[in-house]
């Protein structure tokens, strides 16, 4: 069962389209990963789920269900910094968030706790380094135990070592079982820390998937053999090659599916090329990133 099915999801603030027909499922215990560039939706979207906007179209099911006011509050949601004092203690200031949520003290400990900031939970915020604040961020969400949570660009404004600890946190609660949905435009965040991706522009969907397929899909083979022009017209017969272009004396072949070395020789040896250099190349979630995104809209 999906923790979160979207269906159809559009919205239009005036003349701009922010999402149109957007559809994607977020499986249970999943790092799931919404990727696009600056003004692509991804802030609309999350603002949809966790009903701080209405979209003009489409709906979406939490657990299976249309969520009630009782399943939203099971997600924890951090869209952005909250405000806290700067004179008081990440203890007090947590004290506070509880008081909003009309929830009592007594999981105050246990959210400073995962998230590092036990020896340091008297000190005032001020002293907090980046990456500290945004931990206590995220130990606000977490008071109530939410079962998901949602973060839009989690480590956005950080410096090196704050971006570091933020990412270690996610992974110890993605380990803990919970679903994380967050939103990133950085490539390399969704790569190191994201189990799935959906990756949107201009409001579209392009694609959504785990992130091991988006990146196998743009494998691709560099082969060589003695007549390379025969190579390439065998390649391109081969079932599932998108494409093959000589390079030098090398043959790059493009495959709709992740390429399977030892069917690509047998396959050319079967009709008489003797393969001398064989090697699937991995592209890395940025290349494939650029060459999906760049597909005209
Ligand atoms: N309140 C609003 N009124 C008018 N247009 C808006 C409003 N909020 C967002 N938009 C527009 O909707 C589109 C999607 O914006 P959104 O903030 O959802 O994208 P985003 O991917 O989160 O961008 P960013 O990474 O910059 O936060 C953009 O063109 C944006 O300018």
């Amino acid at each position: 069962m999906p923790i979160l099915s979207l269906q159809n999801i559009s919205k239009s603030y005036g003349s701009v389209q922010a999402l149109s027909g957007v559809s994607f499922e977020v499986p249970a215990g999943s790092v799931f990963g919404v990727l696009g560039p600056n003004g692509s939706g991804k802030t609309t979207l999350l603002g949809i789920v966790t009903d701080v906007l209405k979209a003009d179209t489409g709906s979406f099911t939490l657990f299976d269900r249309t969520p009630t006011a009782g399943e939203r509050r099971q997600i924890g949601t951090l869209l952005e910094t909250p405000n806290f004092y700067h004179y008081l203690s990440g203890y007090k200031n947590l004290e506070i968030s509880a008081a909003i949520k009309q929830r009592g003290k007594d999981d105050i400990a246990r959210v400073l706790e995962i998230c590092g900031l036990t020896q340091r939970q008297h000190s005032p915020f001020k002293t907090y380094s980046l990456g500290m604040k945004q931990r206590l961020a995220i130990a606000a969400v977490l008071l109530g135990d939410p079962d998901v949570l949602i973060l839009d660009e989690p480590t956005n404004g950080l410096d090196p070592s704050g971006i570091a600890e933020v990412r270690e946190l996610v992974r110890k609660l993605a380990d803990s079982g919970k679903t994380i949905i967050l939103a990133s435009h950085l490539l390399d965040e969704v790569e190191k820390v994201c189990t799935h991706v959906a990756i949107i522009r201009s409001g579209k969907l392009l694609l959504s998937g785990a992130v091991n397929e988006v990146i196998s899909r743009s494998d691709y083979v560099e082969v060589s053999a003695e007549d390379t022009n025969a190579l390439r017209t065998l390649l391109l017969e081969y079932p599932g090659c998108t494409g093959a272009e000589i390079q030098g004396t090398i043959v790059k072949a493009l495959f709709a599916v992740a390429p399977d070395a030892a069917a690509i020789n047998s396959f050319c040896a079967k009709r008489g090329i003797w393969l001398s250099h064989l090697h699937v190349r991995k592209k890395s979630l940025e290349t494939a990133f650029l060459e999906i995104t760049n597909i005209p809209a």
